[in-house]
């Protein structure tokens, strides 16, 4: 059995189970999720580098801060209100001999957005890598039932805040450096429980190619990751328990997604192994949609 199908023990499915409140909170998870592997020694590839992580408190952000840190990046982390979560991460970053700022607030705000990107440069003295990750989601029955509001907010949560970082951003960067934008299987395929969400991701794809472009000259490069099915706590804070039920098992993997299962993915973008790959998106699903 290999390191990954001993630690990510989803063969059956999750048990279906609900929080109160999004965004959701790990602790309340069980199992808890999988964040980081054990086989994954770290190398240096991203070594010295700042790192800005959005949504990186928990669920593939967390993943993604712990994985950055071992490759000696610096981490700044961006989340609205699941302190216990973002002081956890924090520690399990600076246990990889970084150094790790939290940054709570609400990125709807466009303010807010500019603010942490100052915050960044003063504390870490520069940016190198910014991860767009945070999101919300609704479910609803039907188009008809997503009011104007929830459009709005679903829409300045998931895809506005990912502009104003990346307007934020951009001043910063240099040739070499990285933006990563996380979208979703649900922008390829489609999900009419979740459209105004779906919608966004749809809009997050469109919006990193175009930037793609416009940097490439820079020598700044655009990539995104577009996950399947992963046990993180936006699916109890969200998911009605039926919907629970068939949560990745019907993938040809057989399982849900676990954090860690994007981590070098987000590592490869990230360092210089992806030289060469602008405008793209890598799908982690377990089989379920087969894109380049
Ligand atoms: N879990 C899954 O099955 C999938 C997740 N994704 C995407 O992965 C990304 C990360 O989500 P997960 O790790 O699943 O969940 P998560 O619940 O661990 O992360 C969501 C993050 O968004 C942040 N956030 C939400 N609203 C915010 C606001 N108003 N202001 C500031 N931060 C806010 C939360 O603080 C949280 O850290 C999201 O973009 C999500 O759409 C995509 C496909 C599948
Ligand atoms: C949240 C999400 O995008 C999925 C695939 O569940």
């Amino acid at each position: 059995m290999s390191e990954l199908d001993k630690q990510t023990y989803l063969s059956d499915g999750v048990k279906p189970q609900t929080q109160s409140q999004q965004p959701g909170v790990e602790r309340e998870m069980e199992p808890e999720p999988v964040y980081e592997l054990e086989s994954h020694v770290g190398s240096g590839k991203l070594k010295g580098k700042v790192a800005l992580i959005t949504g990186g408190d928990s669920g593939i952000g967390k993943a993604v801060a712990i994985g950055y840190a071992k490759e000696g990046a610096h981490i700044a982390i961006s989340y609205l209100d699941e302190h216990e979560d973002a002081e956890d991460t924090k520690q399990r970053v600076e246990q990889e001999g970084v150094t790790c700022t939290l940054h709570a607030g609400d990125i709807a705000d466009e303010a807010f957005c500019f603010k942490v990107v100052e915050e960044v440069i003063e504390k870490h003295g520069k940016l190198n890598i910014l991860v767009n990750n945070a999101a919300r989601q609704e479910v609803k029955n039907s188009v008809v039932d997503i009011s104007a509001e929830q459009f709005k907010h679903t829409f300045d949560v998931n895809f506005f805040a990912m502009v104003h970082f990346t307007k934020a951003a951009i001043p910063h960067l240099q040739a070499g450096d990285s933006l990563i934008y996380t979208t979703s299987i649900n922008a390829y395929v489609g999900n009419k429980a979740l459209i105004d969400y779906t919608s966004t991701k749809g809009a997050i794809v469109a919006f990193a190619r175009s930037v793609a472009q416009e940097l490439a000259e820079k020598g700044i490069r655009v990539n995104g990751v577009a996950p399947g099915p992963i046990w993180t706590p936006l699916i109890p804070a969200t998911m009605p328990t039926d919907m629970q039920e068939s949560f990745g098992v019907s993938s040809p993997l057989g399982r849900p997604g676990q954090p860690a299962d994007l981590v070098e993915p987000y590592i490869l973008l990230a360092s210089e192994g992806s030289a060469y790959m602008t405008g793209q998106f890598i799908h982690v699903n377990g089989g379920t949609y087969i894109s380049s």
